[in-house]
């Protein structure tokens, strides 16, 4: 594989609601480490990796501690950092505005969750090879929907079963040229619109984004219960 590097745009500036709890999910720690530090420490240790951009909540207090709270250069690779906004779309596209000018309309650029830590170097290898064969396309790490879908009704009951063929749970990274994905981002902005992923925002200018199988252990630290998971998870690799 070629050694051209990619950046990475890390929104981590989302206030956890449905996790609760005064500090956000990001910043809760994990075998000694805060979330978003388990994220940016599996993006940078992909050889690919270049650098990232982490997106804060405008204020926000927990970073310079983050940065530097391991008493040792706190990254290896470079780190910059911008301010989010009140929609993930704007935070996102607040972070590529903030990627070094030396990264071109044209080139590839990833976005992931800081919510996102168990990232396994494998599906990165994956996503990035997809992207770059197809790099107008872009795509984005997922998995077929395995379980049969209820659409709920009145008072938590079942009003319907929804077909499941051709269904994908979308996960991130998520892969694309740094101007078309600036440009879609700046046209959901531009009217209004909301989008729950940069996929999703490309959709919406026409494209069809590839679909690259990942782990199903790629998990989203939503509610408590998925932090308990990741516990697991990481005794597992211990
Ligand atoms: N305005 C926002 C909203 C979300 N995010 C980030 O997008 C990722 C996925 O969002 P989600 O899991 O929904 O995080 P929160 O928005 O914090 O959670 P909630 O919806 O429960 O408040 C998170 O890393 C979050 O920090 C962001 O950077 N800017
Ligand atoms: C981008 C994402 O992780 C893909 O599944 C998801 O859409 C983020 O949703 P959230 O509500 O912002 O966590």
């Amino acid at each position: 594989m070629n050694m051209e590097r990619h950046w990475c745009v890390v929104p981590a500036a989302g206030t956890g609601q449905r996790f609760g709890g005064v500090v956000p999910k990001q910043y809760l720690q994990v075998a000694g480490r805060t979330i978003l530090r388990h994220t940016l420490d599996a993006l940078l240790g992909h050889p690919l990796i270049a650098g990232v951009v982490v997106v804060l909540a405008a204020g926000d207090p927990h970073w310079p501690d983050e940065a530097d709270a391991h008493g040792k250069p706190a990254f290896d690779k470079p780190v910059l950092t911008a301010i989010g906004g009140d929609s993930r779309a704007a935070s996102v596209l607040s972070g590529l505005e903030r990627l070094p000018a030396d990264v071109g309309d044209a080139d590839l650029v990833l976005v992931h969750d800081a919510a996102r830590p168990n990232l396994a170097l494998s599906d990165l290898d994956a996503l990035i090879a997809a992207v770059r064969a197809n790099p107008q396309q872009g795509g984005i790490l997922g998995a077929p929907v395995r379980d049969t879908l209820k659409r709920a009704g009145e008072k938590r009951s079942i009003a319907a079963t929804e077909a499941r063929e051709q269904l994908w749970r979308a996960f991130t990274p998520q892969m694309f040229a740094r101007g078309a994905l600036s440009s879609a981002l700046r046209s959901v902005r531009s009217k209004g619109e909301a989008i729950t992923d940069e996929a999703m925002a490309m959709e919406l200018q026409g494209a069809h984004p590839l679909l690259v199988e990942g782990r199903e252990d790629n998990l989203k630290i939503t509610t408590p219960a998925d932090l308990v998971h990741f516990e697991f998870l990481l005794g597992r690799r211990a």
